[in-house]
């Protein structure tokens, strides 16, 4: 997928912007509180219908005005092809409308459509934080690569939740358990497609880690939500006094874990900052592979804030990345150099936007 244009109106500090991207590397650049990650928020919004750094999503409403506006379209990744299909999402009175061709739509059709991948200040979460973050990461890829994923996860929640209330609600053991058998196809089909894809995942991570950090020594565990030596059915009987006690269903892949070592050792605790920015890019940019690969549509890499930990050594390493990556990536900075852009290659063409004071404009292009 390439996004060709987007549209913002009243969007954080812009009354209006319009960017016309290079279907390769984008840079933001400009000065503090300039509004580039607004440029970023802007296009996660018309994408996945949200805000990945507001609370609640009207805060990105222009202050004043009443609502937001966001129209992309969207391209297929080689030009030349079906002309670009426009998608819009508008931000009022606390609710997220989502159109395509100017028909009502919703965030799965928009996220089937749009897939893109964020690398954002916050992400040494996915290394220090609880499993969530990883948990989320894997998944992503898996809706993307795996048909079943969606509807499965669905169905997993529904008897997960149901469980829970019953669990809640201090009903019968039989009344708890009528929900075992769904959540048990559920969730044993879950365990199995995430075992599978991040088998992978993590060739792929290794080979994306090798480029950015010259080493390939990463591995990626999947830890199931249960005593991996019960079947999830005997886990959840053998849990159910516990569960009882506590209102929750403990075992399952809703607790699974995504154990990340680096050059033999706990991510969490013996990676540095510059290190983590990269393993986080070596591993959006392996779940990305895997998904151009599979739909024949690359995800768009969304990076806020080049510089942030980075010695210029490491920004060239991750925008050499970036140029060998097939689809289109926008990347914020605040003190860009043309020098660090690698030079004499026709994969590496991109397109430079300076933002100021909530304007932006095109500057330069390669
Ligand atoms: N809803 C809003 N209405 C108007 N202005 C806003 C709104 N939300 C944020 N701003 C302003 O937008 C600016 C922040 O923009 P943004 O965070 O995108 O900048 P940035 O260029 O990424 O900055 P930095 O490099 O410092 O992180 C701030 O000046 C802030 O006051």
């Amino acid at each position: 997928m390439r996004i060709a244009r987007v549209a913002a109106e009243s969007l954080r500090r812009f009354e209006q912007f319009r960017l016309d991207p290079h279907p390769g590397i984008n840079i933001l650049h400009g000065a503090n509180a300039a509004g580039k990650t607004s440029v970023l928020e802007a296009i996660y919004l018309a994408t996945r219908a949200g805000s990945f750094r507001a609370r609640r999503v009207e805060e990105l409403i222009r202050e004043g005005q009443s609502l937001a506006r966001v129209q992309i379209a969207l391209a297929e990744d080689v030009s030349g092809g079906a002309p670009a299909t426009p998608w819009s999402v508008l931000v009022q009175r606390g609710e997220v409308q989502v159109r395509r061709l100017g028909e009502l739509s919703n965030r799965k059709e928009l996220a089937e459509a749009a897939p893109v991948a964020l690398v954002d200040r916050q992400l040494h979460r996915v290394f220090e934080e609880g499993p969530v973050y990883r948990r989320r990461y894997l998944d992503w890829g898996l809706f993307y690569v795996e048909q079943s994923f969606f509807s499965l996860w669905r169905r997993y929640e529904r008897a997960l939740r149901q469980r829970n209330q019953a669990l809640r609600q201090r009903l019968s053991p039989p009344q708890i358990a009528a929900w075992d058998p769904e959540l048990v196809v559920a969730g044993e089909a879950l365990q199995a497609i995430r075992r599978n894809h991040l088998k992978v995942l993590e060739g792929e991570v290794r080979l994306w880690l090798a480029r950015l950090l010259d080493t390939d020594r990463i591995s990626l565990q999947l830890v199931a939500g249960w005593d991996e030596s019960l079947d999830l059915q005997s886990a959840i009987s053998l849990g159910l006094a516990g569960d009882r006690k506590m209102g929750f269903t403990h075992a399952g892949p809703h607790r699974a874990e995504l154990r990340l070592r680096f050059q033999e050792r706990d991510a969490r605790s013996f990676v540095s900052r510059g290190q983590q920015k990269l393993l986080a890019v070596a591993m959006i940019l392996a779940q990305a592979s895997l998904v151009a690969r599979v739909r024949q549509n690359s995800p768009v890499i969304l990076l806020d804030d080049l510089e942030a930990e980075l010695s210029q050594d490491w920004q060239r390493r991750l925008l050499a990345a970036l140029a060998d990556y097939p689809g289109q990536s926008m990347v914020t900075s605040l003190e860009w150099r043309v020098g660090l852009m690698p030079a004499g290659n026709a994969s590496t063409a991109h397109r430079v936007f300076h933002v100021e004071h909530g304007n932006l404009s095109a500057t330069d292009s390669v």
